[in-house]
């Protein structure tokens, strides 16, 4: 196995830990809202690829629909945070399983309207 196999499987195990933390306790998913942010991401201005985002968070919703159901995976949104900015943004836009952003510091510079254009 490979180290970016294995780091794949790490980060999956620890995004399931952290659900599973949550899945005990909720329910009704409606008002839900899921966001994958890669330690190393935040802040750093190093953000996952729009591949890799895409991977992981197919495997989060993989994961949400074993645990509260098909239909209630699909409706939930999950975001990528971590160093998103109006640079990478418009690579995320065909990746079925990324829903949008948690924007940080890109929320405060008039990039962010360019980080909200890409997902219309
Ligand atoms: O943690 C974040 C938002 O809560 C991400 O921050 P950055 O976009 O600055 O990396």
């Amino acid at each position: 196995m490979n180290s970016s196999l294995k780091q794949a499987g790490k980060t999956l195990e620890v995004c399931t830990r952290q659900l599973k933390a949550v899945t005990d306790l909720v329910k009704d998913w409606t008002n839900i809202v899921v966001a994958y942010e890669p330690v190393w991401a935040i802040g750093t201005g190093l953000a996952a690829t729009a591949d890799d985002a895409q991977d992981i968070h197919h495997q989060i919703r993989e994961y949400l629909a074993t645990v509260i159901g098909k239909e209630q995976a699909e409706a939930t949104r999950i975001l990528y945070g971590g160093s998103a900015n109006a640079k990478n943004a418009g690579s995320f836009k065909d990746k079925v399983d990324v829903d949008g952003f948690l924007v940080g510091g890109a929320s405060l510079k008039p990039e962010f309207v360019e980080i909200i254009k890409s997902r219309q």
